[in-house]
């Protein structure tokens, strides 16, 4: 095997490829995937692992029960499910004398910053120590609104916890197609992406199985906020052979997504990864061009709308003129203020509110730009 450089990947395995489409776990398949981790690991890559399959081996092991579509249903099943799971990932990676540490998160510990960190010192400290850490969402207690909501995302979100190099989403699909092959056998693989827009989100749709979570949709949402945060993404089939060693010694197969030049700090990935936006605020055209081209921090004077009810210190999204999305940046004003100070020059903040925290509303340092 030739490896240009030791790489951090993200190995993110549907529901659809640990089942192999089938209603149980597909151990033979699961061997071959920690086979081929195990050797990359041997030559030196740190590989994380974010599994599906809790909701989908609960139902295996309990031998198939009829119970209702309630969430108490599903979260007793990936209670059941989570700990099957962990038990034959931990025997797969011990054949090949390889610990695991099971790590499940929800959106409540990556949106506080205290916790994020918390999160991503405990998977350093299990890289560091050569450790495999295996990630799901803690679908066993997380309601719905903590939760992230599919196994895409938080891939995406682990990928920028762990400053990964590579993401890989492996499916039951080459990649990426032109529509859903299910439907449209007519369907191109795309091999390059350089930039998700709204034509290529058309593209994607939902989950075509029972099994899956969010289909190409939350793919293509994780590989956006991965690729922004300066991590390569592939979408590839979790069957394709020797799918994970080739993606990792640079083999074109898949769906590749090339990260942007420039990753970003480690505060900005959080405010990428981290809060879902409180509010927006609508930016005129010169605020706008100061903040994307010129990296400047945002002044109340270019602020024209302020749109619902947020604290300092929560994450609000930027928007132009014309509603669309620029940014992302955690607010220095509480949104009465922010109200009081829209259009003002910075100098007056003092005189209109009484105190202030600073010139700017949201700093640069605060600020991610899309
Ligand atoms: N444009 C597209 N290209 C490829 N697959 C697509 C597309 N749109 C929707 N899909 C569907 O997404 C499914 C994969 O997502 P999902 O079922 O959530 O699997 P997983 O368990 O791997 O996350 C495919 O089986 C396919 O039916
Ligand atoms: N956390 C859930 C899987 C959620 C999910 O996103 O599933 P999938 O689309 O198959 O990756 C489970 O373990 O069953």
């Amino acid at each position: 095997m030739q490896h240009s450089f030791k790489k951090r990947v993200v190995v993110k395995l549907g529901t659809s490829v640990l089942t192999s489409g089938s209603p149980r776990l597909d151990r033979a398949h699961m061997v071959e995937l920690v086979r081929q981790m195990a050797r990359l690991h041997r030559a030196g890559h740190e590989i994380i692992l974010v599994t599906s399959g809790a909701i989908a081996a609960g139902r295996e092991h309990l031998g198939f029960p009829e119970l209702s579509d309630s969430v108490a249903s599903k979260q007793m099943l990936a209670a059941v499910g989570q700990s099957q799971l962990i038990q034959a990932w931990e025997q797969l990676f011990n054949l090949y004398g390889l610990h695991v540490g099971q790590m499940l998160l929800t959106r409540a510990d990556l949106d506080d910053r205290e916790r994020y960190l918390n999160a991503r010192d405990t998977m350093q400290a299990l890289l560091d120590n050569r450790i495999i850490p295996v990630i799901n969402e803690n679908d066993a207690v997380a309601t719905i609104e903590i939760k992230v909501g599919d196994n895409d995302n938080l891939s995406a979100l682990a990928a920028l916890l762990a400053q990964a190099d590579l993401l890989l989403l492996l499916t039951d699909q080459q990649g990426l197609f032109s529509a859903d092959p299910r439907n449209n056998p007519d369907a191109k693989l795309i091999e390059q992406v350089d930039l998700i827009d709204d034509d290529l989100r058309a593209l994607a749709g939902g989950s075509g199985t029972n099994l899956g979570t969010g289909g190409m949709a939350t793919k293509l949402q994780a590989a956006d906020v991965a690729m922004r945060a300066g991590v390569e993404v592939v979408i590839a089939a979790g069957h394709a052979d020797g799918v994970i060693e080739q993606i990792c010694t640079g083999n074109a197969i898949g769906t590749r997504f090339n990260a942007a030049a420039s990753g970003l700090d480690e505060r900005k990935r959080w405010i990428l990864a981290g809060p879902p936006p409180s509010g927006q605020l609508r930016l005129d055209d010169g605020a706008v061009n100061a903040l994307c081209g010129k990296g400047s921090s945002l002044l109340p004077k270019g602020v024209t709308a302020v749109l619902g009810q947020f604290k300092r210190g929560d994450a609000l999204q930027l928007q132009d003129q014309q509603g669309r999305v620029i940014g992302r940046g955690i607010a220095r004003y509480h949104s009465d203020e922010m109200i009081k100070l829209q259009g003002q020059h910075s100098r007056d903040i003092e005189t209109i509110l009484g105190f202030s925290y600073g010139p700017v509303v949201i700093h640069r340092n605060d600020l991610v730009v899309l």
